[in-house]
């Protein structure tokens, strides 16, 4: 439930100049995890703001903040896909319009769609993935296993609930052909946030990135919408050292629950998740150079001015090799996985 003095202070009060919230809050290297829980919906608004969305789709600034409030609340607390993922992730977004100009290369609906799905494309995750939901026999593998993206389809839902809730439909105000634009994008996007649907992607997102980008060519949009989606969805390792290590301690905590989880269902869990076999550097070696390195490569192949953002990638790749070697001359602590991270 959405209480009414918060919801009346976020109406009332004006939507702050984006810089207010940080001076660098529009550059690459900054990291939105470090603004506080109360101020992450103001900067929200501020978001729209910026990029003009609040004023090209008529949104109603009451319908806003009910929205936000409503998707803010609809994230559950587990150590990595919480609310701080989702407003870190739009943030990336943001530096997208700010920095590369994305908005010359999508539409309005695309840019709007792109957004708004990146607030909402984790919503009511439970930290867990979609093995577990099958092999746990969870409820939403009940509803959504035979078609897959079982959580995507889920957080799907959930956003789609949250419009459908009164005074929440940010897309009221849109034309009927945007409004159904807008939705069936919305939900291509957020399906898209499957990782495996990107890695069934890469290689036509390399030969869009070699062939370069066609601006008439309706797949170069759809493919360049999702490219977009899953470099804001990592893009906390673009960022320096800190964040790489401080994400990777949320992930490996969320992980190695799910690992416990599955143990003690009798299951043996993949060795990401097994707080026991697990050696991070490696992992996180493994995950850099086969996922996010590519995705990051071909980022900046396609809009220049990016190649900084693949750089940060790299070195964060490098620091995990030095922290492997060191550990791996170590003896062997029986500690938890986390020791070398002290
Ligand atoms: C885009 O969708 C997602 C969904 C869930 C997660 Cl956790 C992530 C994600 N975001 N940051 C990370 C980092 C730093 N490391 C990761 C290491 C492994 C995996 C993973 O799922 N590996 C199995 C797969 C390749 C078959 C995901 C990781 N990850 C992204
Ligand atoms: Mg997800």
């Amino acid at each position: 439930k959405v209480n009414e003095d918060e919801t009346a202070r976020l109406i009332v009060d004006k939507i702050p100049e984006i810089t207010s919230i940080h001076p660098d809050v529009s550059v690459f290297s900054f990291t939105p995890r470090v603004i506080y829980d109360d101020q992450t919906i103001p900067c929200c608004l501020a978001m729209f703001e910026d990029m003009g969305m609040i004023n090209r789709w008529r949104i109603h600034k009451e319908t806003l903040v009910k929205f936000v409030l409503m998707v803010k609340k609809g994230y559950r607390d587990p150590p990595y896909h919480n609310w701080y993922h989702a407003f870190s992730v739009s943030h990336f977004c943001y530096l997208l319009y700010k920095n590369l100009r994305i908005d010359q290369l999508l539409t309005d609906v695309e840019l709007f769609a792109l957004f708004v799905a990146c607030l909402c494309h984790d919503l009511d995750h439970r930290g867990t993935n979609n093995a577990f939901q099958v092999s746990s026999k969870s409820v939403l593998a009940a509803l959504y296993s035979s078609e897959g993206s079982v959580l995507e389809r889920h957080h799907f839902a959930q956003a789609m609930c949250i419009l459908n809730t009164e005074g929440c439909n940010i897309f009221e105000n849109l034309n009927k052909r945007d409004y159904e634009q807008a939705l069936d994008l919305f939900q291509e996007i957020i399906l898209a946030t499957d990782l495996a649907h990107h890695l069934s992607a890469v290689k036509d997102l390399e030969t869009m990135a070699k062939e370069g980008y066609d601006k008439s060519n309706p797949r170069c949009h759809t493919l360049l919408t999702c490219l977009l989606m899953t470099s804001c969805d990592l893009s906390d390792q673009t960022k320096g050292w800190g964040t790489t290590k401080k994400i990777a301690e949320l992930i490996y905590q969320e992980f190695f629950r799910q690992g416990d989880l599955e143990k003690s269902m009798g299951y043996r869990p993949h060795e990401m998740m097994d707080r026991e076999k697990a050696f991070i550097p490696d992992l996180q070696i493994s995950f850099l150079e086969n996922i996010a390195m590519p995705l990051y490569r071909i980022l900046g192949d396609l809009l220049p001015g990016s190649e900084c953002v693949y750089e940060a990638v790299k070195a964060n790749r490098d620091t995990w090799m030095q922290i492997r070697e060191t550990a791996k001359h170590k003896p062997i602590t029986h500690g938890n996985s986390f020791d070398f991270f002290k």
